[in-house]
């Protein structure tokens, strides 16, 4: 018998229905993996068994049981347990206290931070993380503070743990010990519902593939009996093929002269890195997470202190100290951190994507309007296919995290930035919806942008880049230029061995 099943569940926003009646079923000592396009609804569909949302129809069973969940309080006490794509966590405790938090070990009254710190050791053990216990979360990278989440979730008794994109943010060393860690769950007994946009990880991990479109269920199959062309096609109607949008297969035939130059650059992470970028250019900037490619984009645009080195913008030479330096040279930026470094939470949709180019939207009486706002909102919403309730005003803490993303990139677009930075642009980011990123990408690299795209997904680089450096360290590896830049060149160079030029 199953561990949890639901039937015909129902859930609407406002007017608009999300969740059209939902029949899934998740069995003990099993991992199934929950697909869909950004907004198909699968965070909602497991904010609804974590008891986080409650459903407006349908019913969920527990071992063939009704129930009702009122709070995540309530889901807990039944074994289920959701891993949000929002990290949660308190900035300024340690890494011990976050990973109790809750749940604090006491000794007569009194929280004891012994027990704290072996507690929490070991719970992080389980995953073979190497996070120093007493530094701030907040001083953790992304990956890291998404591993003290997995952690914190695996205290206390599990019967059904649901993983919303974990490893979107995590290293391929820490996410091969995740999956480790889901087997083991799994030949414990423990049911798991696991979403992702990374279909490889679903043949990696997965017993069922279980598709939502547009609120319905559009697959649900043993993963053994399906491809990645059947997941495709149940995601999006279509097939979609990964294709190369850069300019040309061996990268411009001229090259203007650099619009950004980055010389003997060393900072927090990296050692020595020159590249350049001329208008009109995409440079793809690849290497694994932790290698030092997430820290030059965020020197580029003035979130971390350049320690030696050169950075000049046509030609003269800029010191950026702020991020306020970055945006006053004429720099745009994407950070890899979505939720935390940009999101403005309680701004609507057009705020958020109007925010850096308020003052050329408010035009020289200084005055911004709401029209204003909406007409950048419009002519995003529909080149990047966003999803949402077609409202300006919609708050953009109500999207689906894939598309936060694509305003966040609209952002950008609107901005007319001269030279953009874009960190882990797809990351969250659906099949279909990355085509038209890559596409836009490519549209403003046309109009004259110079782009660097830093990323560890090297599915980013092949689509768009002129020109791809590895990083390896902190350190640039290779080169590769237009053919040179495929999947094996770039995943062997990222492996540390090969030296090209
Ligand atoms: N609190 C809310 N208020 C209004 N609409 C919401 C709210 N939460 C989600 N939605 C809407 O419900 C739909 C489904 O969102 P959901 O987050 O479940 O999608 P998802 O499949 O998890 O997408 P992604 O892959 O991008 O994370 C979206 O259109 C979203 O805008």
């Amino acid at each position: 018998m199953s561990f949890l099943s639901t039937h015909g569940i129902t859930k609407s926003f406002g007017p608009v229905e999300v969740l059209h009646g939902i029949d899934f079923t998740a069995e003990a000592g099993s991992v199934v993996a929950l697909l869909g396009e950004n907004g198909a609804g699968k965070s909602t569909f497991v904010k609804i068994l974590a008891g986080d949302h409650g459903a407006d129809g349908g019913e969920v069973l527990i071992d063939g049981e009704h129930r009702r969940f009122g709070s995540v309080a309530e889901a807990r006490s039944a074994g289920i347990r959701l891993i949000s794509q929002e990290i949660a966590d308190a900035g300024t405790l340690t890494v011990a206290e976050n990973v109790v938090l809750g749940a604090w070990p006491r000794r007569m009254g009194v929280v004891s931070r012994r027990e704290t710190r072996r507690r929490a050791a070991g719970l992080l053990d389980r995953l073979r993380a190497d996070v120093p216990l007493n530094r701030p979360v907040s001083e953790l990278r992304l990956g890291e503070r998404q591993i003290v989440e997995i952690a914190r979730a695996l205290a206390g008794e599990s019967r059904c743990l649901l993983f919303d994109e974990p490893t979107a943010a995590l290293s391929d060393v820490e996410a091969g010990r995740l999956f480790e860690l889901i087997a083991d769950l799994r030949d414990s007994g423990v049911a798991i519902v696991y979403i992702t946009h990374r279909l490889d990880e679903v043949f990696r991990i997965a017993d069922r593939a279980c598709v939502l479109r547009d609120g319905r269920i559009s697959l649900d199959r043993p993963v053994a009996e399906v491809t990645t062309a059947d997941l495709v096609q149940a995601m999006v109607g279509r097939t979609v093929v990964a294709r190369r949008f850069a300019g040309s297969q061996d990268g411009p035939s001229t090259r203007e002269s650099p619009v950004l130059t980055l010389r003997d650059a060393s900072g927090d992470d990296f050692t020595d890195v020159s590249l350049s970028i001329a208008p009109g250019e995409v440079i793809g900037l690849y290497g694994k997470v932790g290698s030092g490619v997430s820290e030059v984009a965020e020197t580029l645009f003035g979130m971390r202190r350049m320690a030696r080195g050169e950075l000049r913008l046509d030609g003269e030479a800029l010191r950026l100290r702020t991020p306020a330096d970055g945006i006053r040279a004429g720099v745009g930026f994407l950070p890899s951190d979505r939720q935390g470094q940009a999101v403005l939470p309680s701004r609507s949709v057009a705020e958020n994507l109007a925010a850096p180019s308020w003052r050329r939207l408010a035009g020289r009486g200084g005055l911004m309007t709401r029209g204003r706002e909406a007409r950048a909102y419009r002519r995003w919403h529909e080149a990047l296919s966003i999803r949402s309730r077609n409202t300006p005003d919609q708050s953009i803490g109500t999207l689906s995290g894939g598309n936060q993303q694509k305003v966040l990139l609209a952002r950008w677009l609107e901005c007319g930035s001269r030279v953009l930075v874009l960190s882990e642009p797809t990351r969250g980011v659906d099949v279909g919806a990355r085509q038209e990123i890559y596409q836009a990408i490519r549209r403003l690299a046309a109009d004259g942008t110079a782009v660097l795209v830093a990323s560890s997904d090297y599915e980013d680089i092949i689509a768009v880049a002129d020109q791809a450096a590895v990083m390896v360290r902190g350190r640039i590896v290779a080169v590769l230029g237009g053919t040179e830049i495929t999947t094996d060149r770039l995943t062997e160079s990222a492996g540390g061995a090969l030296r090209v030029r």
